[in-house]
């Protein structure tokens, strides 16, 4: 068997082209969405990732607001330009790049963005409305990347019902959220959330129809624990210097030779990634439909 390909980058542009037909219509209310970035500091890789959801946001429409801030900032300057942002109107929602500078308080900062405007999702007022929202439709912003994983393997068709989805990783971004997005009963699958602290690991992994690695340790996943026929999602983040090129590239937590078993297998990178940019997109889009429903 060799896997089928869960192509992100297809599927996160045939979101961005959905998103292109909903930016028009706002347009045509009189509503441009526009996407906020505070990137505080000059670290390259965060330059890149903002820059990317700037190009990004040109493509289907959504206007660009951006604060590059110095390093140097102090915490009450910082706040003050989330208070800006929180109260500029063409602003629809926004993101504080991470991570910020240790003289910080990353938490007082992100918790000061407005939940409605928080295009990351990971607010802990919108993460606690979906903890709290098992069926309900969602009127929130949603985490970007459990929410790409969900998009990618329903787009390709796949049926999460009743599946046991074995999760990888106990971060805020992907494994603490995700499991309330994939045990609402729209989705009704069984979650499974191991981290370091899972004692043998591959046993649990064994049992998974779906794998979601989100652990950053390159090759965690590998043909050996990896039942046949399960979907694997390789969303780890970790980067290496690649020796011939002697450039970083990603490392994902995912064997190649986990595609001679696997059904389906996320490439990385190519596969969570531009579902995540997709959906901040949609976080964005959707932020401002919600408003103009509740306009006068
Ligand atoms: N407030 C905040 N929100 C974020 O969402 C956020 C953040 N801070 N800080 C940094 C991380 C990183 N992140 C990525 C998004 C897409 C790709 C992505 O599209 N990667 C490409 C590969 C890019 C490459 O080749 O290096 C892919 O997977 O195909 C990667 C990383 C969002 N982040």
């Amino acid at each position: 068997m060799t896997a089928q390909i869960l192509d992100g980058k297809a599927t996160a542009s045939e979101i961005k082209a959905e998103l292109t037909l909903r930016v028009d219509r706002l347009r045509e209310h009189g509503v441009v969405p526009g996407l906020g970035t505070i990137l505080v500091g000059d670290d390259p890789g965060s330059q890149w990732y903002v820059a990317g959801k700037h190009r990004d946001c040109a493509e289907v429409g959504i206007a660009s607001i951006r604060r590059d801030l110095p390093a140097t900032i102090s915490q009450a300057e910082l706040e003050a330009v989330v208070e800006e942002l929180n109260d500029d109107p063409s602003c629809t929602g926004f993101i504080v790049q991470l991570p910020l500078p240790p003289h910080i308080d990353t938490d007082a900062i992100l918790e000061l963005v407005d939940p409605a405007k928080d295009a990351d999702g990971l607010h802990p007022t919108n993460l606690g409305r979906l903890v709290l929202n098992l069926s309900r439709p969602i009127t929130t912003p949603l985490p970007c990347t459990p929410r790409g994983v969900i998009e990618l393997i329903r787009r390709h068709g796949i049926d999460l019902e009743g599946k046991h989805v074995v999760v990888i990783g106990r971060g805020v971004t992907v494994g603490r959220a995700i499991g309330s997005l994939l045990t609402r009963r729209d989705v009704n699958a069984t979650v499974t959330l191991t981290h370091t602290g899972t004692v043998d690991l591959d046993a649990h992994l064994r049992l998974a129809d779906v794998i979601v690695s989100a652990a950053g340790v390159p090759d965690l996943v590998t043909a050996d624990n990896v039942k046949p026929g399960a979907v694997v999602l390789d969303v780890g983040v970790s980067r290496v210097i690649d020796p011939d090129t002697g450039k970083s590239r990603v490392a994902g937590d995912v064997a190649a030779d986990v595609a001679e078993v696997a059904s389906w297998i996320s490439p990385n990178p190519g596969g969570v990634g531009p579902m995540t940019r997709a959906l901040l997109l949609q976080n964005v889009v959707e932020s401002a439909e919600r408003a103009l429903e509740v306009a006068p």
